[in-house]
Formats: structure tokens, C-alpha cells, sequence
């Protein structure tokens, strides 16, 4: 029996009130049901030399905010600005990243969110992975409880009610999607690594 190389995934997000820190939770496990597959978090509020460190060893990131005011979180512009010394060493280039949002509208403006993430990473020049799923609840015949029941295709975007903690149940699948499906293209390109430096 072969085992599987184990890589490593973490999870760099904030959450203010508690529904995008589900989403991480979904996230790492999708992640986690990949043989092989470490998965850590990191509150991105709450970095230390440890947190840094984890960030700098991993074969791939999945950044997560909740969309405030149009655009990701106070808090995780700050994290992101906190990272300029390694995009100036590119310290984290090739590695894979991805990004998932939720917000209180259907909309509310989460895709600048995904596309400020997005660009986060293509600053630090990593490889941006899609969601990779096809849209949900966009026929008569479709469920409002489908996969990607808002149409994202740039990574996973959630919709939460602001007064009550409960994250859709559907989101929350996507999310562990979003998880499985980079964990799966993390291996693939670490085996890749391999067959060309072997
Ligand atoms: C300061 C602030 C700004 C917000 N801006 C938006 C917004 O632009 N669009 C939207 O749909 N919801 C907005 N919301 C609602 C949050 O996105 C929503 O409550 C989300 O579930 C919060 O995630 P969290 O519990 O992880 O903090 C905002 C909430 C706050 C506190």
C-alpha cells in the first residue's frame, strides 16, 4: 500500500461575529477529508512569529473575511498589508491559494471581496484555485439548498442573516468543497514538484 504525501493547508481568516469562522471550519474540513492532507487555521487578527511561520510552510493558503463595507474586513487589510515584506522576498510564490466570503446581502458587493483576495495572492504570486463548481439555484428546478447557490466561480461566497449566528447549510457545503478541491490540487502539484526535480 502507498501512502499519500502529506501536504499542508491553512486557513488565514477573520470573522467578527462568529459566521465566517464556520465557514474556515467547513473549509478545513473538506481539506481534512483529503488522505494525506494537514490542516490548520489561523485567526489573522491574532498573528504571532508561530502563525507567520505556519503561513510560510504551507503548500497552500485559503484566505477568508466576511465582506464589511463592500470589500474584506478591517481586520484582514491589515493582515494582508502585514504581509509586504514577504511579497517583497515573493516568499510565498507557487504556493496555491484560494478564498471564500460571506456577507449579510445575497450580494452585497462579495465579489470585489473574492477579487480583492484574489489579487492578494496573485501579488504574492501563488496560483489562484477556482470553487470548480457549476452555479446552483439558477433554475425553476433548482433548491435555494444546491451547492454554490450564489454563482460564485472565483471561490466560495456565503450569504449569513446578521441577526442570527446559523450559517446556511449549503454554504457551508461549498465551503467543504472548496476545501477538498484545494487540498486535491495541492497534491497534484506537489507530486508535480516532485516528478520534475526527481
Ligand atoms: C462593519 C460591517 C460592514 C458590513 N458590510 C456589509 C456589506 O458590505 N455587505 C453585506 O452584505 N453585509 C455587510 N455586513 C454584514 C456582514 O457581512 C455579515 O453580518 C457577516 O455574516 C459577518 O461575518 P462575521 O460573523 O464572520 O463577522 C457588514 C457588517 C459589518 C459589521
Amino acid at each position: 500500500m502507498t501512502t499519500a504525501p502529506s501536504v499542508s493547508i491553512v486557513i488565514a481568516y477573520f470573522s467578527g461575529y462568529g459566521h465566517t469562522s464556520q465557514l474556515a471550519d467547513a473549509v478545513a474540513k473538506g481539506a481534512r477529508s483529503v488522505a494525506g492532507t494537514r490542516v490548520a487555521s489561523v485567526d489573522v487578527e491574532a498573528m504571532a512569529d508561530a502563525e507567520w511561520d505556519l503561513l510560510d510552510r504551507a503548500d497552500a493558503i485559503i484566505f477568508g473575511s466576511p465582506t464589511y463595507m463592500g470589500t474584506a474586513a478591517g481586520a484582514f487589510h491589515v493582515f494582508a498589508q502585514a504581509t509586504s515584506k514577504r511579497w517583497m522576498d515573493q516568499t510565498w510564490r507557487d504556493k496555491l491559494a484560494a478564498g471564500f466570503t460571506n456577507s449579510g446581502s445575497m450580494s452585497g458587493d462579495k465579489m470585489h471581496t473574492l477579487q480583492y483576495l484574489s489579487l492578494l495572492a496573485a501579488q504574492h504570486g501563488m496560483l489562484w484555485v477556482s470553487l470548480g463548481l457549476m452555479p446552483g439555484w439558477n433554475t425553476t428546478t433548482a433548491s435555494i439548498d444546491d451547492d454554490n447557490r450564489l454563482g460564485f466561480y472565483l471561490g466560495a461566497g456565503a450569504q449569513s442573516f446578521n441577526d442570527i449566528p446559523a450559517v446556511h447549510d449549503a454554504d457551508l457545503s461549498t465551503a467543504r468543497h472548496l476545501g477538498g478541491r484545494v487540498a486535491e490540487l495541492t497534491h497534484i502539484h506537489q507530486a508535480g514538484r516532485a516528478a520534475i526535480v526527481a
